[in-house]
């Protein structure tokens, strides 16, 4: 089942479009990566699910309920943590989710119980300090356990790594991860490296049009790039293989480098299969051979240029 469905929508400012005619759906239980560069259209996209925005058109559903404008309904399914979450700085964090779950009129004492295995799952279980005395990686990490409060279906969340060092980002992603078996993660962000990490699906937003949409593998499969990869244990041993009949034309346009060489081919599989042959048949037996699959990074760049 979608837990997120957004049909055709699209925004305009002023003149300006935004938004076109977006279409996407999010499965239950995966951690969807939303991407895009600045001014993509990514927090424009989260708030109108939030319904904080009007859409010019189409329509959103979250648990199958459409989203209205200026509504808070469907925001009951919603956990969101805005990039740079706001918080009381007097508080403690146990005080503060006490406030949100009175706020949100949950019952008194499953918040505390609650509370207490939210922020462990945070890892700010010991630390019973306030709040404006957090570092921006502490801060993000209540913040998710404040949008996990009312156990959400659905987690958004907007670039909650941007502004983190590597040892923050990753106590980020372990708890996107550890969360994921409850709750469906949407996250925005530009790092493409923590998509790869984390992510099941990626979407990739360009001037307000999906530009890439499906899970990490089918995308790397269908832009498979016709590269052949072949390293060997010598330079020695390179240079016997090419030498060899039975490698035929293959090596003709291939770069090498000491025991490494590229080929490239219309057709990989069978370029890689007469290289299979060619081991066989001249028993020189490379460490490695591979077909190059594009990084996320190659994806993105192509779709956005
Ligand atoms: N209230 C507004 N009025 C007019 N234009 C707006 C408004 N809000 C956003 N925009 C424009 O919409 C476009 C998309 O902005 P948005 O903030 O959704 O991008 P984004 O992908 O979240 O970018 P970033 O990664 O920088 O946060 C930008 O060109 C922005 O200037």
């Amino acid at each position: 089942m979608s837990i997120l469905k957004i049909e055709n929508l699209s925004k305009k400012f002023g003149g300006h479009n935004v938004i076109n005619n977006l279409s996407l759906s999010v499965p239950e239980n995966t951690i969807y990566g939303f991407l895009g560069q600045n001014g993509a259209g990514k927090t424009t996209t989260m708030k109108m699910i939030l319904g904080l925005l009007k859409p010019s058109s189409g329509k959103i559903s979250v648990c199958g309920e459409e989203v209205t404008y200026g509504e808070t309904k469907t925001n009951r399914y919603i956990g969101f943590l805005p990039d740079v979450p706001e918080f009381y700085g007097y508080m403690k964090p146990k005080e503060y989710l006490a406030l949100c779950g009175e706020i949100t009129g949950l019952d008194r004492k499953a918040v505390k119980a609650k509370s207490e295995e939210l922020l462990s799952l945070v890892g700010l279980e010991k630390a019973n300090k306030r709040i404006g005395g957090f570092s921006r990686g502490m801060k993000q990490r209540l913040g998710i356990a404040q949008a996990l409060l009312s156990e959400p279906k659905l987690l958004i969340c907007d670039e909650p790594t941007s502004a983190l060092d590597p040892i923050g980002r990753k106590e980020i992603l372990d708890i996107l991860l550890s969360v994921k078996g409850k709750t469906t993660v949407v996250f925005s962000t530009h790092i493409l490296s923590d998509v790869e990490r984390i992510c099941d699906h990626v979407a990739v937003l360009n001037n307000g049009s999906l530009v890439l949409n499906g899970t990490l593998s089918q995308l790397k499969q269908n832009h498979r790039l016709d590269t052949l990869q072949i390293e060997f244990r010598s330079s020695e041993d390179l240079q016997r293989f090419a030498g060899n009949e039975c490698v035929g034309m293959l090596f003709q346009n291939a770069e090498c480098t000491d025991c490494t060489v590229i080929l490239r081919s219309k057709n990989i599989d069978e370029a890689a299969g007469q290289i299979y042959d060619a081991i066989y048949k001249t028993k020189i037996y490379p460490v490695k051979v591979e077909i190059l699959e594009p990084t996320l990074e190659n994806l993105f760049l192509e779709v956005v240029k």
